[in-house]
């Protein structure tokens, strides 16, 4: 699924607590973004419903993210039900396994675009401690491609990395792989000190090729958040003619 608009690249977070929550940003934020992502925490809390709510309020695509990561037959399972809801994103782990991707990449039938989630934008060098089973001075960077090239190698045509990979995955892959890219912050530093390490601007990101952006907390922290996904798309245009 290529984006057509700056509008299409940019992936609001509905990362709240409940239903109300969420139809209030889709309803405010419905004409400003291209797709809403469903996490883990929406999904726990008020389940398709949440999928529902996207498309009765909101001509956007749906992005289920639940990062799924189990045994092959369960994922395959999972993945089918996904797609009758009529998801377009779906989100599993890289490190699940070549049989389990396999399964995933089946289920999805070309319908829902299976998106491997490469290494969390939260994590860094230090997490890749050998004591998890990560090859000594294995950094990062190394690990995401290596699991983009693997990937791809199965079937898998869109990733979630960090904008500080993309523009490798771009020259190494040799093909039109997609990039979705979270661990977006503002240079104006509106939210700062969370989360996540591998972090870049909505310029640098596109810049560096980024297909999608994931925001949630900058759009939905802001004091106005339509107002703040409306500057992210005109940033997202600006980085695109530059
Ligand atoms: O590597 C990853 C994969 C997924 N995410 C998700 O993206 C959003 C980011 O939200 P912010 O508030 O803009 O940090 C969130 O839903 C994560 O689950 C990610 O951040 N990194």
């Amino acid at each position: 699924m290529t984006p057509q608009t700056p509008q299409d690249r940019l992936i609001f977070a509905l990362d709240v607590p409940d239903l109300d929550r969420a139809v209030d940003h889709i309803k405010t934020l419905g004409d400003s973004v291209g797709c809403f992502k469903v996490g883990l925490e929406l999904f726990i809390r008020a389940g398709v419903d949440a999928i529902r709510a996207v498309r009765d309020h909101s001509d956007a695509a749906v992005f289920l993210d639940l990062k799924l990561h189990d045994i092959p037959v369960t994922v395959e399972r999972a993945v089918t039900a996904a797609r009758e809801h009529g998801v377009q994103f779906l989100t599993v782990h890289c490190g699940g396994g070549e049989a389990m991707v396999q399964a995933a990449l089946k289920a999805a039938g070309g319908t829902t675009q299976i998106l491997g989630v490469t290494v969390l934008t939260s994590m860094t060098g230090r997490d890749l401690d050998p004591a998890w089973g990560y090859s000594d001075g294995l950094t990062v960077h190394e690990l995401v491609m290596d699991r983009v090239l693997m990937g791809r190698d199965l079937g898998l045509t869109g990733f979630v990395c960090s904008g500080e990979e993309v523009e490798d995955i771009k020259k190494q892959s040799g093909g039109p792989l997609l990039t979705v890219v979270p661990g977006i912050r503002l240079a104006d530093g509106t939210v700062t000190g969370d989360d996540q390490s591998r972090i870049t601007t909505p310029t640098d990101a596109i810049q560096r090729g980024a297909d999608y952006l994931v925001v949630g907390r900058p759009i939905r922290d802001a004091k106005d958040p339509q107002d703040a996904a409306r500057r992210i798309v005109d940033e997202i245009a600006h980085a695109l003619k530059a």
